[in-house]
């Protein structure tokens, strides 16, 4: 028989992509979160809220035949990740008030109903790469699928910060 191809980072980092891709999305949005909430009594953290989320994937994740503790590991990495780029977006605005945001999107009918949308597609590229995940070749082409997912979606260093802290839970679960 002959001898397997090597499995190439590159191989492994396209079969990522969606999941970085998708990553990157979901904290793009935290703009819009944060400019939902910037100078209203509404705080970043929302527990409710959160749990509402891991409670949310936990019970689909069973569904799919995914690991429900893995597929909620990876879900309160998005939420940190979210709330690390809230955080730095107030920061920006606090020091520099014409960076503020001019319209105040709405949480509950807008921004939230998007991220939802994210959830269904992160779960169904969760499934997709459980065989990838899995393998060694994971952590080194899970960081070639997000150094490209950010560089093609011009991050700046707060959402590349943020799409870092997304990653820990991906490999290996
Ligand atoms: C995104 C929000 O802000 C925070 C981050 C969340 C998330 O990433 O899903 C959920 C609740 C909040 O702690 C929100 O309030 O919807």
């Amino acid at each position: 028989a002959p001898a397997p191809a090597p499995l190439r980072a590159t191989a492994v980092a396209a079969g990522l992509a969606p999941l970085t891709d998708l990553f990157t999305e979901r904290l793009l949005l935290a703009d819009k979160v944060a400019a939902a909430k910037y100078g209203t009594d509404k705080p970043i953290d929302d527990p409710a809220r959160e749990q509402q989320v891991l409670d949310d994937v936990a019970a689909r994740a069973v569904g799919l035949g995914l690991d429900p503790d893995a597929v909620t590991a990876v879900f309160r990495d998005q939420i940190e990740a979210n709330k690390l780029v809230q955080r730095g977006l107030y920061a920006r605005w606090d020091a520099h008030p014409e960076l503020r945001p001019t319209e105040r999107p709405d949480l509950v009918q807008e921004v939230r109903p998007a991220l939802d949308l994210i959830t269904t597609r992160v779960l169904a590229a969760l499934r997709e790469t459980e065989s990838l995940r899995a393998s060694a070749a994971c952590l080194p082409g899970l960081s070639v699928a997000a150094a490209r997912s950010g560089y093609g979606h011009e991050l700046d260093l707060l959402h590349l910060a943020g799409l870092g802290r997304a990653l820990p839970s991906v490999c290996g679960g």
